[in-house]
């Protein structure tokens, strides 16, 4: 039988997010604002990262840059992200999404605290040597295959400043295989693939959490900081 990954088609998981409304509702597959969803998230994401606080010193000179992967219509960067770091950077392939950003994002914007907005797939996304203080990937890298997605992590790890961190927040399939869904052409991975996959790329898991307060029917949400072993 097929490996899962093998399934994923980039073009048809950009059709599938294109069709969809632009508005925290479609980003979140339905679950939006009149649920609990995006509140716990939020919470769960602040409270993770206050307590990696002494572990995420910003090295010397340097401002703390993040970069909002597979960003949707910039909700993580809008409701968190911006609250932890001085600037933000954006990777959405989305059209539509993207164009919504201007909403969302409008007042940070002004305020100068949006840098780029990279509207490419996270597969073709290098980022610049040594610029990230954070690199938030969330509910997006079941899009790339495990291959991809160990070149992807690779390519993150360069982009780190000196003590940087990438943060993975995703769903956890319980079956031993990993899930694929038709419908947004990505895999739920386990978490013991994730575990495989990170140290495949040479990152050392740092702290990981279950995030609480979801829904009984969702999939397990886990949190996981990583940092370079070299
Ligand atoms: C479930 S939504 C999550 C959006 C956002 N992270 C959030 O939590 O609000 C998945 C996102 O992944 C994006 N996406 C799909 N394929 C991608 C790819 N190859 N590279 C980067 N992002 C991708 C979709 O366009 C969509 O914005």
């Amino acid at each position: 039988m097929s490996k899962p990954d093998s399934n994923i088609n980039y073009e048809d998981a950009i059709d599938y997010w294109t069709a969809v409304p632009a508005t925290v509702d479609g980003v979140l597959g339905g679950y939006g604002e009149g649920t609990t969803v995006p509140v716990m998230d939020v919470l769960g994401s602040n409270h993770f990262l206050r307590k990696l606080k002494s572990r995420m010193i910003p090295a010397d000179n340097c401002q703390k840059i993040g970069c909002d992967i597979g960003a949707g219509i910039g909700r993580v960067t809008r409701d968190m992200l911006h609250k932890h770091c001085d600037v933000v950077d954006l990777v959405e392939p989305v059209v539509p999404f993207v164009k919504q950003m201007d909403v969302e994002l409008a007042s940070l914007k002004e305020a100068g605290r949006i840098g780029h907005i990279f509207d490419i797939g996270m597969q073709e996304w290098t980022p610049e040597a040594g610029r990230y203080w954070l690199i938030w990937c969330q509910w997006c890298v079941g899009h790339l295959p495990d291959e991809e997605l160990v070149a992807f992590f690779l390519r993150c790890k360069e982009g780190l400043q000196p003590n940087g961190t990438i943060v993975v927040k995703e769903n956890n399939t319980q079956a031993l295989e990993d899930d694929f869904d038709e419908d947004d052409s990505s895999v739920t991975r386990s978490d013991d693939k994730f575990k495989e996959l990170f140290q495949r790329a040479g990152l050392k898991l740092i702290a990981t959490e279950r995030q609480k307060g979801l829904p009984k029917e969702l999939y397990p949400v886990r949190m996981y900081a990583l940092k370079p072993l070299d």
